[in-house]
């Protein structure tokens, strides 16, 4: 194994471009996109750091992460562990380091670390992405939060960033994940742009997606993340009746084609 492990989730580019720019940035760092290790029962780990970047979903941790924490198992070697989450803007809204903390206290590891970075939020539905001079403006302020977390991780620094005191957001995540989640599947359609080529089943983190008759189905594992409708070349589809009057988005440092393989072989 790696001295460094960096495993993470990313349906629209943020994360992934995090865990780009720590990889580069740290020796003997091996990335790996947790829906590759959906097959697996038991992940055990065997370097000496290990890091997770991943989104925040309804103020805290997408289901599919908490799943992939519960498989792990840490070796004797394993000596600093950190988290950052990337974010549309509510890291003081957020229960997401608190929910880690508490995952991987449960696997017997220590979470010695815990960032929040505030990048473009992809939950369209809520709100629409920020013109081009803003959205810039965002993600070079969240490249230099980028350098700042580098600069502390490599030190292994003791550190999280504060999330407030706002614990409901927890029951609101607990009520998104038993009650909202299971149907969301049902708020997606497809418009008669669709060209039927396929990349929202590609992209979905889950194989949630079949094509019939050239057109996509969503079955009932979806995670709720967007990457279907964000990636779409066609812009076809949507979510609910907000989505239609409002831009698409994706990492602009990161394309298409890496998070492809980002998903299951
Ligand atoms: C279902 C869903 C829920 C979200 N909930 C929040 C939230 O509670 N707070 C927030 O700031 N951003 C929220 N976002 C925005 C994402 O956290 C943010 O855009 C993130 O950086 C996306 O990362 P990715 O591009 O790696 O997928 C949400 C996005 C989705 C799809």
């Amino acid at each position: 194994m790696p001295k460094t492990i960096i495993y993470y989730f990313s349906a629209t580019g943020n994360s992934k471009h995090v865990a780009n720019v720590l990889a580069s940035n740290i020796e003997d760092c091996r990335l790996c996109p947790i829906p590759h290790t959906a097959q697996e029962e038991s992940i055990y780990i065997d370097a000496d750091m290990v890091g997770l970047v991943i989104p925040t979903h309804y103020f805290g941790v997408p289901p599919l992460v908490a799943a992939f924490i519960r498989k792990l198992k840490f070796a004797p070697s394993v000596n600093y562990v950190f988290a950052i989450i990337t974010s549309g803007s509510s890291q003081y809204l957020n229960s997401s380091l608190k929910q880690l903390k508490k995952l991987f206290f449960v696997q017997g590891q220590e979470l010695h670390a815990g960032y929040h970075v505030q990048m473009i939020s992809s939950y369209i539905p809520l709100s629409d992405i920020p013109a081009p001079e803003k959205l810039q403006q965002t993600l070079a302020a969240a490249d230099k939060k980028i350098e700042r977390m580098i600069h502390s991780i490599l030190i292994r620094k003791y550190h999280y960033d504060s999330e407030g005191m706002y614990t409901p957001l927890q029951g609101i995540n607990r009520y998104w994940q038993k009650h909202l989640l299971p149907s969301t599947y049902t708020k997606f359609s497809c418009r008669e742009s669709c060209t039927g080529c396929a990349t929202c089943a590609k992209v979905c983190p889950v194989k949630n997606i079949t094509m019939a008759g050239q057109r996509p189905q969503w079955r009932k594992d979806c995670q709720e993340c967007l990457a279907c409708l964000h990636l779409c070349p066609s812009e076809s589809i949507e979510f609910g009746k907000r989505t239609a009057a409002r831009q698409r988005y994706r990492h602009p440092q990161v394309t298409v084609k890496e998070l492809l393989i980002d998903r299951l072989p």
